[in-house]
């Protein structure tokens, strides 16, 4: 082989992982370890190995997941599936999606390497370097908000519309803060321009410098060509750093002097590169907190924040939420082509009364899941999927009933206590039939189809646990 070959292998095992390595070592090419799928795709953006070789059941992705995602991405390198559980099935979905070859394991090593031999000069022969594009097309920004709080948010995208200001948006994850980005950018003088979006807390830290400055031909393994990164991309629109909290602090001051000198060098360049971006920074995270806590640069927090806008929490905005399900059941529904669901009032108004950790997000996979999973074209509470359902029963601690069971019983177990079914239990049912016959107005009859039982159960039971309750007329 002219140059060594790059080989990836990911496995959970360290020992695959290690006789790989040292084997493909020994055979002159350059082997990369990784424990699990999560971050390859990432990775794949910057550099592409000459191939890939996979376990197939593995924490986090999975071996088919990957292939699958790498097949559509980069189809030009070959992924060999290694697995433990050979058994047809695992094989005919490997060749399905596309795996150059299907490795069972245990594996003779030399076969592996003859294996990955084949794959790269397979790759060598096909490939043909292609560079990615900017996701510059303009989106779709229609914001909905008619709370107080938004119209807020709203009076300062109005007021900022003739400006490059720098702006710092706060808000917790789910609240809109891409889509205010995006509303600044596409109102104002850049709109022509590309809008180009980085999540710090997505990329890992080790591939954040040659993401956003990209990276010279060679300036370190795997990179076979030189790559613009973000800021380049975004020259002349806007460049959003979403989860600005969480930049190293090695970025945090190349940042800074790109942001003063408006240029910088690509990773292994010697060339600076001029940029006219205008920066919109995000973060759910307290910065002021960050910088007194030495994590965050002063210099740089000062610099981003110019200008600030607040985007609350979905709870905090309670009126918005009909129109936004609205919105999003329509988009659901264009999206899977389907006609759009309807919520029923009692659905609607249960809600709105959610404490919507996940903000506007959460509404939105909701409204997904309903339009994929509820049954009917109207939608009523009982439609709702369970976690929803669960929640309000203890929407201020965020707890479920069955995590305070859980509780409780390692409470009990720690405390030493045997037998602890025998106090929950009649505990539970305590609070069943109390519950019940509250919501009877006492009647036993109608308690006990509530409850799932006969009526001479339910009047056993009463006895049986001593609960102080009268007789009804009925009875
Ligand atoms: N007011 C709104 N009107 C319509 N859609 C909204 C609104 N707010 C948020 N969305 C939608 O909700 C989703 C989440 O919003 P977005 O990605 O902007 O949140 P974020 O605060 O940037 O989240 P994170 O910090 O987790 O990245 C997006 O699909 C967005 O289009």
């Amino acid at each position: 082989m002219s140059q060594p070959a790059n080989v990836w292998i990911i496995d959970d095992d360290r020992s695959i992982r290690w006789v790989l390595e040292r084997a493909l070592s020994q055979a002159g090419m350059l082997p990369r370890v990784f424990e699990s799928g999560d971050t390859i795709l990432m990775r794949l953006e910057h550099e592409q190995p000459d191939a890939i070789i996979s376990d197939i059941r593995m924490p986090g992705v999975d071996g088919i997941t990957l292939l699958a995602s790498i097949v559509d991405a980069h189809p030009d390198i070959p992924v060999i599936i290694m697995t433990a559980h050979s058994d047809l099935e695992s094989a005919v979905t490997s060749y399905q999606t596309g795996a150059f070859e299907y490795l069972p394991k245990p594996f003779d090593v030399d076969d592996a390497v003859a294996l990955v031999k084949r794959a790269v000069a397979h790759s060598r022969e096909r490939r043909a370097t292609t560079e990615p594009q900017p996701d510059s097309a303009q989106r779709n920004t229609e914001i909905i908000g008619e709370a107080p709080a938004m119209q807020e948010v709203f009076r300062a995208i109005g007021r900022l519309s003739h400006s490059n200001i720098t702006v710092l948006i706060n808000g917790e994850s789910g609240t809109g803060k891409e889509l205010v980005a995006q509303a600044l950018h596409n109102h104002s003088p850049r709109a022509g321009h590309p809008f180009i979006a980085l999540n710090m807390a997505a990329i890992p830290k080790d591939l954040i410098e040659s993401e956003l400055f990209g990276h010279e031909k060679g300036a370190f393994t795997g990179a076979g060509a030189a790559r613009q990164g973000r800021f380049e991309q975004a020259n002349g629109g806007t460049l959003f750093l979403d989860e600005i909290g969480d930049m190293p602090a090695d970025t945090q001051t190349r940042l800074l002097r790109v942001l003063a000198d408006g240029e910088f060098y690509r990773v292994g360049g010697t060339t600076p590169i001029k940029v006219d971006v205008r920066i919109i920074a995000a973060t759910h995270q307290d910065l002021e907190k960050l910088v007194l806590a030495g994590t965050f640069r002063e210099d740089l927090f000062h610099r981003l924040n110019v200008i600030r806008v607040h985007l609350p929490k979905l709870a905090e905005r309670r009126e918005d939420i009909p129109r936004l399900m609205q919105h999003f059941l329509k988009r659901a529904a264009r999206e899977l082509a389907v006609e759009p669901k309807i919520l029923r009032p009692d659905a609607e108004e249960y809600l709105t009364t959610l404490p919507w950790p996940g903000n506007v997000r959460q509404l939105e996979n909701t409204c997904r899941w309903l339009t994929v999973m509820a049954s009917g074209r109207e939608i009523h509470v009982d439609d709702l999927p369970p976690e929803l359902l669960q929640q309000a029963e203890a929407p201020a601690t965020g707890l479920t009933w069955q995590d305070a069971l859980k509780n409780w019983a390692d409470q009990e177990l720690k405390r030493g206590h045997k037998g602890i079914l025998d106090t929950a239990v009649p505990e539970f049912e305590k609070i069943m039939i109390e519950t019940a016959l509250r919501h009877t107005g006492g009647r036993r009859r109608d308690a006990s189809i509530l409850l799932g039982w006969g009526r001479n159960t339910l009047t056993r039971k009463i006895n049986e646990l001593g609960l102080d309750h009268p007789e009804d007329d009925e009875d």
